[in-house]
């Protein structure tokens, strides 16, 4: 039995509050018992919950401290990563997150109001129906810079407050060298290596792209 608490989070987050201790502690059951009705992660992964989903998605949190007051859109979220672990970490930042399959927003709907997160509100949407801007953008494993890129364009505030400008912050693999010159974009590429010891097999970078 892989270890199930989480142990690896404090390990790299080691300023956890305990409601946040609670709430990430909470995810693993939360997660099996949602998995087994409607499938958001590969159910062989489901042990590794907290190295590959929840450090993972909070692989952001190592580029970008969300302010108070700050908004962040998760696009393509699934069952809610990056978006839950990030809105746990960041309490006094509003996430939205958004899915084009209604049923994967059901369980993070589930998961989001049994964890009492109230930073955190997600809608059965696709990312380009979206008319609100954001502070940033953030994503996992959704689809190629340069078809994403469209669908949130003129979608972020001006005004910053943070350290870094707003931008989208995109966890993702691939040959990204090649994908970010096809796409055009200036963006900086960040290896999750320097951050953690964990492998994330392949996705293994956090793209910057600043706006
Ligand atoms: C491979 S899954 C990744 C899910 C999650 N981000 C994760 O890492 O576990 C890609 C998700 O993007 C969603 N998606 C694809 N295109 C989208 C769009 N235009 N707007 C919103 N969601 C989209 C799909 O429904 C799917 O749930």
């Amino acid at each position: 039995m892989a270890d199930v608490k989480p142990d690896i989070i404090l390990k790299y987050f080691p300023d956890l509050t305990e409601k946040q201790i609670d709430q990430f502690s909470q995810l693993f059951d939360l997660y099996v018992f949602w998995n087994a009705q409607i499938n958001v992660i590969s159910r062989k992964d489901i042990e590794e919950l907290y190295e590959r989903h929840v450090l993972h998605s909070l692989g952001i949190a190592k580029i970008c401290t969300f302010k108070a007051g700050e908004s962040v859109l998760d696009v393509g979220t699934g069952g809610g990563f990056p978006g839950i672990p990030l809105a746990i970490l960041f309490p006094e930042t509003q996430f939205y997150l958004v899915d084009s399959i209604g049923k994967k927003i059901k369980v993070v709907k589930e998961v989001a109001s049994a964890l009492g997160l109230e930073n955190l509100k997600a809608d059965h949407l696709r990312a380009e129906q979206i008319k609100e801007k954001f502070n940033f953008v953030v994503s996992r494993a959704v689809t190629r810079l340069g078809e994403f890129y469209p669908w949130i364009q003129g979608k972020f505030k001006k005004e910053s407050i943070n350290a870094i400008p707003n931008g989208i912050l995109y966890l993702k693999g691939g040959d990204l060298t090649e994908e970010i010159k096809e796409s055009k974009l200036k963006a900086e590429l960040y290896p999750l290596s320097e951050f953690f010891e964990e492998d994330f097999f392949d996705t293994k970078y956090v793209v910057y792209v600043p706006q």
